[in-house]
């Protein structure tokens, strides 16, 4: 056979591994209804590994290397979590009619916001001097109207959220009020305002960016700001979708972030800074990568891509992330320190100490 006839022999065969997927998306979408029905979760690790387990096997008895089977199975089970998790948000229409004004909704993550509560049936109108996503309802200046919503969400950088959110304290509104902010301290007095006029308040922090279609994995962050049923009702958004909420206050939220985020994005920006000034073109790079570089790689690209000011509001407004860049910082000195030196033991320790402390983690 010669290569035209080969490729027609290939043409047909991943025909027939799109209308496959296709079939199996058609079958997850059952399932999904089924698991609606009887209030099942969507997401079932349990059998996703048993899913991966059972291909692994199918890929050695047809002689393949069975992480490409498992490999396609995890895209396309991530799809069916897609696909079920959409669905669901649709069926179960939290909104029932019920309005919502996102504040800042035609930045990203607002405008993320303003989607996902419109699938959930809320009629949302953004409230920015920007514009907004296509099909919204807007209003230019946020008080520039009634604030009868039920749902109302500030999703500005974090300098204009703390001002509106004081300012939603002397309106009063009686709808639930919470940021999306990804440092709490800077909000605080501000949410203290909202909580002392007796708006029904909480604070929350999506973990996730706007490019998310899929919360399978993700996590929630919850902020108690004094009212349960304000913290209850925004669990309640989450709950036909797979992501997990965490509940915690409002320092521990800013501790934590100062590791999960202030921590990655320093190491990965300096990362990146080093590259640039290495005078190596990065295709030069990703021509002879080895396995970490290319992983490291593709995490430091996704931060590069990144809004520069939002990153530098995360850096410079957290009051915790002092001592995680200044354990950075030393951290960096000690690994120079021995290589110049050639003190092997104290580069031998410092790796000891990052896998002891790895290992000491549950599973
Ligand atoms: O078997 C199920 O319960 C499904 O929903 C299907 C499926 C899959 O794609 O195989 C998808 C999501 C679950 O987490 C587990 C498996």
């Amino acid at each position: 056979m010669d290569i035209p006839q080969l490729r027609a022999q290939l043409d047909q065969i991943d025909r027939d591994l799109v209308y496959l997927a296709a079939e199996r998306q058609r079958i997850v979408a059952e399932i999904g209804r089924s698991k609606r029905g009887t209030g099942r979760p969507l997401r079932d690790f349990k059998r996703e590994k048993e899913v991966l387990d059972n291909v692994r096997g199918h890929a050695r008895e047809a002689g393949i290397d069975p992480e490409l089977a498992a490999g396609l199975m995890e895209l396309l089970i991530g799809a069916s979590l897609t696909r079920q998790e959409q669905d669901t948000v649709r069926a179960l229409s939290q909104g029932n009619g019920r309005r919502a004004l996102v504040i800042g909704g035609n930045g990203r993550m607002g405008g993320w916001f303003a989607r996902f509560l419109d699938a959930q049936g809320f009629a949302v109108e953004i409230g920015d001097p920007t514009g907004a996503p296509e099909g919204f309802a807007r209003r230019e200046r946020w008080d520039a109207g009634p604030l009868d919503h039920d749902l109302i969400v500030v999703a500005t950088p974090l300098r204009p959220a703390a001002r509106i959110l004081a300012g939603l304290a002397s309106h009063r509104p009686p709808g639930i009020v919470f940021d999306l902010g990804s440092i709490k301290t800077p909000l605080r007095e501000s949410l203290q305002a909202l909580q002392a006029a007796g708006v029904r308040t909480t604070s929350i922090h999506p973990m996730f960016g706007p490019s998310a279609n899929v919360l399978a994995g993700r996590h929630v962050i919850l902020i108690d700001t004094g009212n349960r049923d304000a913290l209850e009702a925004a669990r309640a958004l989450f709950a036909s979708t797979t992501a997990v909420t965490v509940e915690m206050d409002l320092d521990e939220h800013d501790q934590m972030i100062a590791l999960v985020l202030g921590l990655s994005h320093a190491l990965n920006i300096a990362f990146t800074a080093a590259l640039a000034g290495s005078g190596v073109a990065p295709e030069r790079l990703r021509a002879v990568s080895s396995t970490t570089f290319g992983a490291q790689l593709a995490i430091a690209e996704g931060v590069a891509r990144e809004n520069p000011h939002l990153y530098f509001e995360i850096q410079s407004l957290n009051a915790h992330n002092g001592p995680a860049l200044t354990a950075l910082d030393e951290a960096v000195h000690t690994l120079l320190a021995a290589v110049r030196s050639g003190d092997e033991q104290q580069f031998v320790d410092l790796m000891s100490r990052g896998r002891d402390y790895l290992h000491a983690l549950p599973e």
